[in-house]
């Protein structure tokens, strides 16, 4: 059985997947995993552009079997892959199946890849796997079914080993998220290159370059599908690393520096904050002088009572961090392996041999004596990149959620883990979190002025891109008026986010002055924007009358709550007044019909 596909992201254009003979169950199956494939393909088209999200990939197939559109997520808040793929599609979609390698996240009364796909046409729809996080699992698809769409789930409705091996390909592209979904820290990717004979570095700690120029290229776009990548201290004072994704394009992932004694040297790559930042965890307490210099630096500081790579990688995971790259050396490896938070390895195999007793290894002391104690990596890959070997597993399984996926019929089940009771507190944090929209970053356009009242109105694509923006409204300088274009044009919040505090850090002279006195002001009108626009934001924000409201950001102490509610939460304390005012509203008009 072959199939060829040619890809058309924003044309109708028709394109073939050709099918050879085979009886037709089998072929419904292998088209079925075959178009399932290619949406998961497709939606790792944006990993590495942006980050932390989802991938999302659409496939359009008309009843012949060809491929009449294709779209996949940029980032999370844009465009769904769906609506994308429908437009590719054009006239096509109607009557056509849908192919989705995850099920949509829509939520919160936001059904924008869901319409998509009705108001196309589709008749059906096959979904690799559902939706992992347990508040949405299962609602696009209730909700496609609700419109007489049929939707097909792999592995729930029909399986076989074709589908079974397209299923996988949907877990393995989603596997951060699905990770999140079940576990309390990142899917985390131990990577390394070693010589032949077993060592990261000579005798003398040199290690620059024991795999060649490609494999590196393949490190740098590693680097830049993930949101951070850890190294230990001692690879800092040894390498001086940079640690960028410097193949061209896309997105750069967060440094992280593990250090316990923080004596590291005073000059760095890594201090560097200009175009990534760098966070240093380190044991609470430790060379306070050395901390001010850091953070006179731009690099943020982090301590922890417990420094170990679990209390670290749980830190990581509540600031929203889906997936960690650790380039350390043995030392840390072996701790982390030890803390069961590496997921995966990664190891360039090169062909050379450097010999010494002394010369470090990938993984430092594990405490095993016997070869039968040995971990064994499961669905082991190699490749061959250049003159090295790429050789690839995982330490643990991909979580698979079929068991707990709720059944056909367990329609509107409420989620166990919600009390509507009990808590008196909701935090929200990250836009996929249950109460994600009160996030700045949720996809819920407003349209405010450009500057003051009676400039002209202007869309913005979230409230993060306005209120990032309004840093440099007003000041009299070309450059920063270039600086409000590219937040308002930003693809995404998270890229609109960076913009804003990158340019407010380095070039300090683009931000007005009445910045610090005006921000929560300007939070606050984009908010009531907002929250207006939207009704069942609106009521989502009523609905939560009686408890207090906290952004959960474990870093951010003036808008966010804090890790242990040390944090200012002016964004929590925002919605709240917001609400009161709409409930003050409400009652004055319930008084005004009463005496009317
Ligand atoms: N070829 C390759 O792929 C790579 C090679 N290397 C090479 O490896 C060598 C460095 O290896 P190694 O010394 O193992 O360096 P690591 O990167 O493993 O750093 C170890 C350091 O991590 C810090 N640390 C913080 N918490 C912990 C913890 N819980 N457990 C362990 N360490 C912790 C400590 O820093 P502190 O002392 O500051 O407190 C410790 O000294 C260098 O020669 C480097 O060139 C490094 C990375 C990749
Ligand atoms: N020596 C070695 C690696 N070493 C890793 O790369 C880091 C340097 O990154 P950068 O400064 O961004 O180029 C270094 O500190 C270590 O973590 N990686 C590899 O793919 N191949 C190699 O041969």
């Amino acid at each position: 059985m072959a199939l060829s596909f040619r890809i058309c992201s924003s044309s109708p254009l028709i394109c073939r997947a050709t099918l050879s003979n085979g009886d037709n169950s089998r072929n419904y199956h292998t088209t079925d995993a075959a178009f399932i494939r290619r949406a998961a393909d497709l939606s790792e088209m944006s990993a590495g552009l942006t980050s932390p999200h989802p991938n999302f990939g659409c496939v359009i197939a008309t009843s012949s079997g060809k491929v009449a559109g294709e779209g996949y997520l940029y980032a999370q808040g844009t465009k769904p892959a769906e609506a994308l793929a429908v437009e590719a599609a054009g006239e096509f979609s109607r009557g056509a199946t849908a192919y989705l390698n995850m099920e949509p996240g829509d939520c919160h009364g936001d059904h924008t890849a869901v319409s998509a796909l009705v108001q196309a046409g589709i008749e059906r729809v096959v979904v690799g796997i559902r939706h992992p996080l347990q508040h949405l699992r299962g609602s696009a698809i209730r909700e496609l079914r609700s419109h007489g769409i049929e939707v097909n789930v792999l592995g729930e409705d029909f399986e076989s080993k074709v589908l079974e091996d397209a299923r996988k390909s949907c877990l393995l592209v989603n596997a951060p998220l699905i990770h999140r979904a079940c576990s309390r820290v990142p899917f985390s990717v131990l990577k390394y290159a070693m010589t032949l004979d077993g060592k990261i570095a000579a005798s003398s700690g040199h290690a620059a370059w024991i795999s060649s120029k490609l494999s590196r290229t393949r490190v740098f776009e590693l680097r830049g599908g993930s949101d951070a990548v850890i190294v230990g201290g001692n690879t800092v004072r040894q390498d001086d690393p940079r640690l960028t994704a410097r193949h061209g394009q896309g997105h750069t992932p967060t440094r992280i520096v593990m250090t316990q004694s923080l004596d590291l040297p005073e000059k760095a790559n890594l201090w560097d904050v200009s175009e990534v930042s760098t966070i240093v965890v380190t044991q609470r307490g430790a060379r306070k002088s050395f901390q001010k210099l850091l953070a006179s630096k731009g690099v943020e500081v982090v301590e922890f009572d417990m420094l170990n790579p679990r209390e670290v990688m749980e830190y990581f995971h509540l600031r929203g961090y889906l997936s960690i790259l650790w380039e350390c050396g043995g030392t840390l490896a072996a701790s982390a392996i030890s803390s069961s938070v590496i997921h995966k390895v990664v190891a360039f195999v090169a062909p050379k041999i450097i010999g010494g007793s002394k010369a470090p290894s990938p993984v430092g002391d594990l405490g095993m004596v016997e070869m039968t104690q040995a971990l064994n990596l499961i669905d082991v890959c190699y490749e061959q990149v250049g003159p090295d070997m790429l050789v690839s597993g995982f330490l643990q399984p991909i979580p698979d959620l079929l068991p707990v996926i709720p059944s056909e019929d367990a329609t509107v089940e409420i989620d166990p883990s919600v009390d509507p009771f009990e808590p008196s507190i909701i935090f929200f944090y990250k836009t996929w979190d249950l109460y994600g929209s009160f996030s700045n970053f949720s996809p819920h356009p407003i349209r405010m002025p450009y500057g003051k009242e009676n400039d002209d109105y202007m869309t913005w694509s979230s409230v993060e891109h306005y209120y990032q923006a309004n840093k440099f409204v007003g000041v009299e300088n070309p450059k920063a008026y270039d600086c409000v274009e590219k937040i308002r044009t930003a693809r995404s919040p998270e890229e609109a986010a960076l913009i804003g505090r990158s340019t407010l850090r380095q070039k300090p002279e683009l931000v007005r002055n009445d910045w610090e006195d005006v921000k929560i002001e300007v939070m606050y009108k984009a908010l009531k924007c907002k929250f207006s626009t939207y009704p069942h934001l609106k009521s989502m924000l009523l609905s939560t009358i009686g408890t207090v409201l906290v952004e959960a950001s474990p870093h951010d102490l003036f808008w966010g709550g804090g890790r242990e509610g040390e944090g200012l939460n002016y964004l929590g304390r925002l919605l709240m007044q917001l609400r009161s005012e709409y409930l003050g509203e409400s009652s004055v008009s319930a008084e005004k019909t009463s005496s009317a």
